[in-house]
């Protein structure tokens, strides 16, 4: 079990930031009280079964007494907020917040942007992280530390990817969601009972991610040996590729991604 030394403050503590705060105390990331937490309505449910947390409303107190900073608050109201950060470490997993924007945010702290999930919460999130100007290596790891209590990470080389992973991975189950709510619909259609179709697309899907999870392999190989098949599934993606669903998928993604690139933004 990897450690962060020094304390964490979490600015925002409610559907992800209560998943990753979770997460990192549950792992033994961070000891409770060595975690700062600022909101403005006080003490979470989540987190009531870890005791010695520190609570405030004020984000400077918290800034004050922390080395490292995570922020998961709305956009809207994470992108007026101000802080004197300085020689902090300080992390955000806000979509649509630029580096640049946290720079001022945080009154010159290091700055890294980032994108997690509320899958967190099950040690299962996916959370890229892109690092802004000054951050050393210690930090880097540091970041990896808290981010592996949450599920997998990786260093991403340029901030636009952030907004594709906010698009993609942000939303858990998100899209692909969608997809499942498909298939569910057509089953039922079929007239197979509500709660059975649940049941069977839950296991659908969780046995897909795992197996693409588990494998080195893109997921393209695994459509192209089901292709190469030629059996039942080789006749449903064939009609799947006639009737262009790469390419709207591909639009709403892009849609998602778009919508990061503004929501941000002082009027997004
Ligand atoms: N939910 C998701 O699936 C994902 C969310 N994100 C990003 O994570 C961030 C948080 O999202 P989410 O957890 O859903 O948001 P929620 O609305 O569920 O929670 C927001 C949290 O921020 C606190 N907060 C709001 N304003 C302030 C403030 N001025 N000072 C201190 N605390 C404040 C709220 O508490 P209080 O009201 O008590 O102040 C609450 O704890 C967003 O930026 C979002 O883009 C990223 C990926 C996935
Ligand atoms: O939909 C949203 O705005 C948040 C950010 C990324 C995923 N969910």
């Amino acid at each position: 079990m990897d450690k962060i030394h020094g304390t964490l403050g979490l600015v925002g503590c409610a559907q992800l930031g209560a998943a990753i705060g979770g997460a990192l105390l549950r792992a033994g990331t961070v000891e409770p009280t060595r975690m700062w937490i600022a909101n403005r309505s006080g003490p979470v449910a989540a987190l009531a079964g870890f005791s010695g947390l520190n609570w405030t409303r004020d984000v400077q107190t918290l800034a004050d007494r922390c080395d490292t900073l995570l922020l998961a608050l709305p956009p809207a109201t994470g992108r007026p907020l101000r802080f004197e950060g300085a020689g902090r470490l300080v992390v955000s997993v806000m979509a649509g917040v630029s580096v640049e924007q946290l720079a001022l945010i945080s009154g010159g702290a290091r700055v890294v942007r980032a994108m997690s999930s509320p899958a967190a919460a099950i040690g299962m999130a996916y959370s890229p992280f892109f690092a802004g100007a000054g951050v050393t290596e210690a930090d880097r790891a540091l970041v990896r530390t808290l981010f592996s209590a949450c599920g997998i990470t990786d260093e991403v080389p340029a901030e636009g990817q952030i907004d594709v992973f906010t698009a993609i991975t942000g939303p858990v189950p998100g899209f692909v969601a969608a997809f499942a709510a498909s298939v569910q619909d057509y089953a039922q259609a079929q007239g197979v009972d509500a709660e059975v179709a649940r049941r069977a697309v839950g296991q659908l899907f969780h046995a897909a991610g795992a197996l693409l999870a588990q494998s080195d392999r893109p997921a393209a190989d695994f459509v192209q040996e089901m292709v190469d098949y030629a059996g039942t599934t080789a006749a449903g993606l064939e009609a799947l590729r006639a009737a262009g669903l790469a390419d709207v998928i591909a639009q709403g993604l892009e849609a998602a991604r778009q919508r990061c690139l503004t929501i941000g933004r002082p009027l997004g």
